[in-house]
Formats: structure tokens, sequence, C-alpha cells
């Protein structure tokens, strides 16, 4: 295959003087399997690379081996980042996957669906530079757990403003074309969402056959738990390309305040009525947003959002945590004084 076949374009060759460019299909700790245009090479990170604080090659990453052996020497700067907060970390960032030019955010019509999580994940996805695609399998279940299949799609329309929505039933539906059909040659997609919402049978059905591990990988983490930690990148036959991941049990913010904003735009409008500047719609006198009409696990649910990414702001910054905590004195101390406030 060609570069440009696996993703390559201006952008990245911009970047590159010396060593042999390479795609890097699957990451697992220290080893990755990359693609070169002359084919699959087992690499791991040159000594450099693993002491500087560099950027760390994930998967779709763009990465320079060196001309003399398979050693990644430099990681391109990337079109588009998708990370999450570190689980179980304070305030570190996990990059899932670099480059995506769209993200399938899939989601099952059965117990599975969450408005909510869609909400999230539609910021995770906004802050990555991907474009969003909804994806609700499992359509043949709706029904038979007596859910009204228009009504989900309706409202799932409604939170994802102008991102696509499609219904899809991985199991009985002919054909998944309409996956394909939003990707063109070269374009890489990832799929993100919680564990058994079938993206597995996704991949395997659009690639006509069982998945292919490239290794089999059971790590176990710090409390012994089994986990698969494997994401891969998948040559799909349209000749665009995906990342297929493990289900996400947990979509922690990382640095998203003007995406959690962007994607509440109609709570933003509504704000912007509001009393006080910095109103936080939890009861302040004078509150647009309390008297609009938004639905209060849709306000609620941006409310988390806004606290998580403050959070990030103030670990990363001392002195904004330093101005909170004044704030916050100031406010105390002229409640103190004024105890019918
Ligand atoms: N009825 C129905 N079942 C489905 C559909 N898609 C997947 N399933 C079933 O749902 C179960 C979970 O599917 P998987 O493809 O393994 O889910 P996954 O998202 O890959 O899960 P993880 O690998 O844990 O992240 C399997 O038993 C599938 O057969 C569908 O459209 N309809
Ligand atoms: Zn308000």
């Amino acid at each position: 295959m060609n570069l440009e076949q696996l993703g390559w374009s201006d952008f990245f060759a911009r970047q590159c003087a010396t060593g042999i460019p390479a795609r890097v299909a699957f990451a697992c700790r220290e080893q990755f399997i990359v693609w070169t245009e002359s084919g699959e090479v087992d690499t791991e990170p040159s000594g450099a690379l693993r002491h500087a604080s560099q950027l760390w090659p994930a998967v779709g990453d763009w990465v320079m081996l060196r001309d003399d052996g398979p050693v990644i020497d430099r990681v391109l700067e990337r079109r588009t980042t998708l990370s999450r907060k570190q689980p179980g970390s304070e305030s570190s960032e996990q990059v899932l996957a670099a480059n995506v030019d769209v993200l399938f955010i899939v989601s099952g019509l059965d117990h599975d669906y969450n408005p909510r999580r869609l909400e999230r994940y539609l910021v995770v996805a906004r802050e990555s530079g991907a474009t969003p695609v909804i994806v609700l399998n499992k359509a043949d279940l709706a029904g038979e757990l007596g859910f009204d299949l228009e009504e989900l799609l309706r409202l799932t329309r409604t939170l994802a403003g102008g991102t696509t929505v499609l219904p899809l039933s991985a199991m009985t539906d002919a054909s998944l074309d309409v996956l394909g059909a939003t990707m063109s040659p070269g374009e890489t997609a990832a799929m993100v969402g919680s564990s058994g919402v079938g993206k597995s049978t996704i991949l395997n059905r659009l690639l006509g056959a069982e998945r292919r591990r490239t290794m089999a990988v059971g790590a176990s983490d710090d409390r012994g738990r089994h986990t698969t930690t494997a994401r891969e990148l998948f040559v799909m036959p349209g000749g665009w390309l995906l990342i297929d991941m493990p289900g996400l049990r947990e979509v922690g913010l990382w640095s998203a305040e003007q995406s959690v904003d962007a994607g509440f735009g109609d709570i933003q409008e509504l704000a912007a009525a509001c009393r006080f500047r910095d109103c936080t719609h939890s009861g302040e006198p004078g509150c647009a947003v309390a008297d609009g009409a938004v639905d209060q696990a849709r306000l609620a649910n941006y409310q988390k959002m806004r606290r998580e990414v403050e959070y990030l702001k103030r670990k990363a910054d001392p002195e904004l945590a330093r101005q909170t905590r004044a704030k916050w004195k100031a406010i105390e101390k002229s409640v103190r004084r004024h105890p019918k406030w």
C-alpha cells in the first residue's frame, strides 16, 4: 500500500526530513506495530523518545523510523488527538488515538442507551478535532424491549445538533454500507462506546471476516483486573481505515472547556441573559437558564462537565486555584456580614 492509502498527506510530509514514515497500527505499552510503504514492522521507541518529554506514539500516529533499524525516532505532529483523562489519575492525559477524521460514537438501542453519555462523547469528539457520527446499534432490539425507536431517534437528533445519527442493526442488516458511505478512501475513523454495544460485530461485518488480532493482549491493571488494552487500526474494504477500541468504562474530559460550552449551545444562548456573568445556573437570582425550558438532566450533565474541566484547570494552574479560594473566602465573609443573604 502507498502512504496516501494509509492516510498520509501534505500536513505530515511537511514535517519530515530524514527517516522512514510509518503509521502506528497497534500500540501496546512499549511495543508498536507500524505500517510503512513496504509493509508491517515491529518497532520500539528510541531511547531518546523514552526519556524526553516528547509525544509518545499512539495508534493512528505518523512516526519516523530510523533508516537503519525498526526504531521510532519521532512522532509527527497530530492533525487530531482523541484523548480522555487517564482513568484513576488526578490530572493526566491518555491519548486514545491520533489523526482520526471521523469518530463513530456507538451506542446500543437497548439498556445501554444513555443520552448523557452521548452528550459527553460529543464533547470529547469536538475536542479531538474529529467529526462525530452517532451510531445507534441494535435497532432490532428496541422494539422487543418496549422502547419507542422513533422517540429515541428524535431525542438523539435533538441533543446531537447537526451531528449525523445512524440507526443500525449490526446483526441483521443486509449491509452496513451506511457506515462506509460516510467515509472516503484514505480517511481514518475510530469507534468508541461502552463494552457490548457491538463494535466488534460491526468491525467483523465490515471486514467480512473474523477480526484478526495482531497480538493477544491480556494485560492486567494495577489491581490485577483483566483488561484488554488493545487499540488497533484496520484497512476496510472501501479503502478507509478504522481504529477499533475496547469498551470505555470512563470517559473523563481532558482540557475541553470550549468544547463543553460549544456542545451546549442552547444553554449558552440562554446564559447570555443571566444577571451574573459567572452564573453557574444553580439557583442564582436572575438566572435565565433556570427560567428557560432546558431539560434538567441535560443541564445537570453540562454543569458536571464544566466542573470537571474547572477542576483540571485549577490542577494545572496554582494561581487560578488560589484565586478561586480567595473568591470563595470573600463570599463566605460577605455572607457572615449579611446573614440574611
Ligand atoms: N440484537 C443485536 N445484537 C447485537 C447487535 N450488534 C451486536 N450484538 C450483540 O451484542 C453483543 C456484544 O457485541 P460486541 O460486538 O462484542 O460488542 P463490543 O462493543 O465489541 O464490546 P467490547 O469488545 O467489550 O467493547 C454480542 O453478543 C453481539 O452478538 C445488533 O445490532 N443487534
Ligand atoms: Zn444562570
